[in-house]
């Protein structure tokens, strides 16, 4: 149920994408460790690389609001299968999740997949490694 609400609240969330320039709209929904739930899209710049993807502005919305732990993450875009996030994105999602976060990747189609940051990052950079 918590899937299914969460990839709802994504495609709520992709109205809101500023894409002037792919017209690829792409949105984004988390619940913290507290159950806040909050929304981001994606956010394109004339200076391309400039650009922050849906997840990336749902997780720096959150981090922002003082909630570091996520415990669900949605991504939807209109893709063929499920939306893949970037590797950027992987990177800011493995220093906010836990190795439990269910990261729902999925499309307007209904095509959901599950995963984890292990099988999307392995062997992931993280603070918890340093010496
Ligand atoms: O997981 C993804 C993949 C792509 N994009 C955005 C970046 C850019 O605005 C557009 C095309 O790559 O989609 C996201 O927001 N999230
Ligand atoms: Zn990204």
């Amino acid at each position: 149920m918590e899937t299914k609400r969460l990839v709802e609240k994504a495609i709520e969330a992709r109205q809101k994408a500023y894409v002037p320039y792919s017209k690829f709209q792409v949105g984004a929904a988390l619940l913290t460790e507290n159950d806040s739930l909050f929304l981001g899209c994606n956010i394109e710049n004339a200076s391309f690389g400039m650009t922050n993807c849906a997840e990336r502005t749902a997780i720096f919305k959150a981090v922002s609001e003082g909630e570091h732990t996520i415990k669900a993450i949605a991504v939807v875009g209109d893709t063929a299968g499920p939306i893949f996030p970037c590797g950027a994105c992987r990177q800011v999602i493995a220093e906010f999740c836990s190795t439990d976060t269910k990261i729902i990747l999925a499309n307007l189609k209904g095509d959901i997949k599950e995963t984890t940051i292990s099988e999307l990052l392995p062997g992931f950079f993280s603070s918890k490694d340093l010496v």
